[in-house]
Formats: structure tokens, sequence, C-alpha cells
């Protein structure tokens, strides 16, 4: 009793974080220039990106439906795979987010990042001309389907009615498990959590922070993370059914850290639930 309390406890205080969750600030802090520069080859985004471009295109592959668990205000993480499946669901806890990803889809405008880069080079990495762009993005939109609420932490994470009785074909998570669980016994938790949305054979793409005990997402606003190692990664992913197909690690140069966080490095699993 006393234990399931301290589990309440811990989780409560995190989504509590997350209610000054800032978009536009986690996206400035993130996902513009050094961290993501695409005329640098040891930029982060630019390194992720081609993790998730080899692993969607290397032709192990099937059906049709990829969600991304935990999205944020991000899109950079379906950009391969919606080439590759031909439903795409994104997720996300807060409300905040769901509409700065609904702006985009709905072409409305006043996103708070432009896209267009991301979308150039993930055109580049498929040996497209860095102009069709915009066949990705209407790509992009015509395949996502619906932006859900999500909750990591329950045991069935989404809608009961929100995925096919079978499960997903693929997930895809980037930054969240490790970043919304207050210690290593929630994030294998969640992990198992989503691993239930998963068809036995499905894959798992995760990419995460390695050795960050905190991030800011917006001035002020500082969220604790669960540090990790790769080890600990490899352990709970094999604890919650997982076969690990591929790690691969990027470690931060100094001009990386730009004071928004304390992350060492980044890790991008290829995985196949079992
Ligand atoms: C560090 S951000 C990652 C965003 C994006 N995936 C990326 O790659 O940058 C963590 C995200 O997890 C979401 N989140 C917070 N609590 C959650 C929960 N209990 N279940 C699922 N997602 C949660 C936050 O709203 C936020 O968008
Ligand atoms: O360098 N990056 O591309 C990048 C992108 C997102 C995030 C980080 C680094 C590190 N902090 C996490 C939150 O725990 C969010």
């Amino acid at each position: 009793m006393m234990e399931e309390k301290g589990r309440e406890n811990g989780v409560a205080a995190m989504k509590a974080c997350y209610r000054r969750f800032d978009p536009a600030a986690y996206l400035q802090y993130n996902y513009t220039p050094p961290r993501a520069d695409f005329t640098r080859k040891d930029s982060i985004v630019p390194w992720k990106l081609a993790c998730l471009h080899r692993a969607f295109t290397e032709g192990d592959m099937s059906g049709e439906l990829l969600v991304d668990i935990g999205s944020g205000p991000t899109l950079y993480q379906v950009m391969s795979g919606c080439e590759v499946f031909s439903k795409v669901l994104l997720t996300d806890f807060l409300e905040v987010n769901r509409q700065e990803l609904r702006r985009w889809l709905q072409d409305e405008g006043q996103c708070s990042l432009d896209w267009t880069p991301y979308l150039q080079h993930v055109c580049k990495l498929e040996g497209r001309r860095p102009s069709a762009w915009t066949e990705k993005a209407a790509k992009l939109r015509q395949v996502v389907a619906d932006i859900l609420p999500i909750d990591v932490h329950c045991s069935q994470p989404l809608a009961p009615d929100a995925l096919p009785s079978v499960g997903a074909d693929c997930l895809v998570s980037c930054f969240c498990l490790e970043s919304v669980s207050p210690d290593l016994a929630a994030f294998t938790r969640a992990l198992g959590h989503i691993g239930k949305l998963l068809r036995p054979g499905g894959h798992l793409m995760l990419i995460g922070a390695l050795g960050e005990s905190y991030y800011f997402a917006g001035p002020g606003v500082r969220i604790p993370v669960v540090p990790l190692n790769e080890a600990q990664v490899c352990t709970s992913l094999k604890e919650s059914g997982y076969t690990l197909i591929r790690l691969e690690v990027y470690t931060l140069t100094q001009d990386m850290r730009v004071g928004v966080d304390d992350v060492t490095g980044v890790f991008f699993v290829k995985a196949k639930k079992d």
C-alpha cells in the first residue's frame, strides 16, 4: 500500500511539472541551431534524423499503423515513417502540444517552428531533391489520422478504442519516458505500458537522453529527468519484452551543451516486440 502511494505521488509530481511546459520555448531550446544545424554533420538533430531514416527504410518494416508516443510539439520523428506507414497517430499528454501539432497539420500558420528545413533534410536523406519538401509536407498531412491524449503511466495509455485490437505495427517515442517518469522503475513500467500498444513482432524506435537529470521547458520551468545509462536502457527493454536490434549513441560536444539541460548523450534504439 505504502509503495503504491509512493508511486502515485511521484507520478503526480511529474504531471504537476508539466502544467508549465512551454512548447515555443521548448522548440527554441532544442530544435534551432546549434542542436538543429543542417549545415553540420555533428549536430544532434541531423544525427537523429539519419538514425530514423535508416531504421524506417532498411526493409524490415511491415504494416499500416505508426504511433508516436509523447509527440510534444515536434514532427521530425515521423518524417521518415510517414513514407512507410499509411496511417500515423500523434499523441501527447498536454493540450498545448496537441494544439501546436494541429496548427501545423491544418496548415493554419502561427506555428512556433518552421519545419521546412527538416522536411528538406529528410528529402535529401531519401535521395529526393530538397524542393520535394512540399510533397513530403502534403504526405505527412495526409497520413496523420489523429492527435490523441496519452498517459504512459496508465496501464492503458490511450483510450480503449484508439487502436485496432491487434495493436500498432510500429511505435516511435522520443525524449518522453525518461522525461516524464520520477524514477527508473516508473520508466520501465511506462515502457511496458506502451509495449501493450504494439503488436508482437512490431518495431519500437526509441530516442532518449543519457545522463540527464533535468531540462528546462520554458523560462524557469525546470523538469526533473531520470538519468539513464546505456545498460539501464538495454535492461529495461529486455524486462519489458523487447529484443534489441540496434543501439546507437551520440555524445554531445561542448557547443551542443547550451544550458537548457544537463544531457550528456542521446541514444537511438531500434527494437522488436517479442
Ligand atoms: C521532452 S518532451 C518530448 C517531445 C518530443 N517527443 C521530442 O522528441 O522532442 C516530453 C513530452 O512528454 C509529454 N508527457 C508528459 N507527461 C506525459 C505522460 N504522463 N504520458 C505521455 N506523455 C507525457 C510532454 O507533454 C512532452 O510533450
Ligand atoms: O539535442 N536534441 O535534439 C534534444 C532534443 C530534445 C531534448 C533534448 C535534446 C534533451 N532534453 C530532452 C528532455 O529531457 C529533450
